[in-house]
């Protein structure tokens, strides 16, 4: 039997959110990102002169690119996280409009090695889980908690997971290195 909270747990626990996840058809997808995105707006309020981290979409994650378009007309700089190292914190690209981009880990679409290196203010984190006090379930590489962890070192940056309701769960039992989202925004589909 596993042992609840364990590594396997969490293993079993990702396979099922992430299958579930690609189970919701994609029109109804579609109709929850646009809800996401005005949600995302409303809480976020003013991203004049702010760095906005966003993400490339993959396995059915939330797709936020129309949003990125919107942040950037309201005057937004908008990054991508970017694997360096394994173990290691994330670094942020600037993702201009138009810029063509190379792959990362698992094929994911980065901002090539010479675009700005910028400090986000925002930092959007899809999850794979999140629970009712704001802990997310990644897929498992430890990166948003490094990362949180490191940037808030030098900048006050504010964490938001996101997801769709389908990714709820009770408590991940979170570790002593996990970091709650400063909010957390799961949509019904
Ligand atoms: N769209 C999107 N982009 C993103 C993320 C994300 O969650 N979503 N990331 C958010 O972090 C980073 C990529 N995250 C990754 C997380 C884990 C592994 C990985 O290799 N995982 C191991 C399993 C680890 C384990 O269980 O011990 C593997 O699959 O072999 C790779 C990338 C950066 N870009
Ligand atoms: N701040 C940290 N310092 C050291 N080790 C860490 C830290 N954060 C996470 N880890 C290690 O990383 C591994 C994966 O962590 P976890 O299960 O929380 O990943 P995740 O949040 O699901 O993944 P991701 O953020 O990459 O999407 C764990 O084995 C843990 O020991």
């Amino acid at each position: 039997m596993t042992e609840i909270g364990s590594s396997q747990w969490r293993r079993d626990m990702r396979a099922d959110l992430i299958a579930r996840r690609q189970e919701i058809p994609v029109a109804q997808r579609n109709k929850a990102d646009a809800k996401l995105a005005h949600m995302l707006g409303e809480y976020i309020g003013d991203v004049a002169g702010k760095v906005v981290s966003i993400y490339w979409p993959f396995r059915g994650e939330p797709d936020l690119r129309t949003f990125a378009k919107a942040c950037r007309q309201q005057g937004a700089v908008i990054a991508l996280p970017v694997v360096v190292e394994k173990a290691a914190p994330l670094a942020f690209r600037e993702w201009a409009d138009g810029m063509s981009l190379d792959r990362g880990v698992w094929n994911i679409p980065i901002p090539p090695a010479d675009a700005p290196k910028v400090m986000p203010d925002i930092v959007i984190a899809p999850v794979v889980g999140a629970d009712a006090d704001n802990y997310r379930l990644g897929y498992g590489g430890g990166f948003f908690d490094r990362t949180l962890e490191h940037l808030r070192q030098s900048k006050a940056a504010k964490a938001i997971g996101v997801g769709y309701a389908e990714q709820r769960m009770e408590t991940i039992y979170p570790h002593k290195y996990d970091i709650p989202m400063d909010h957390m925004i799961l949509v019904d589909t």
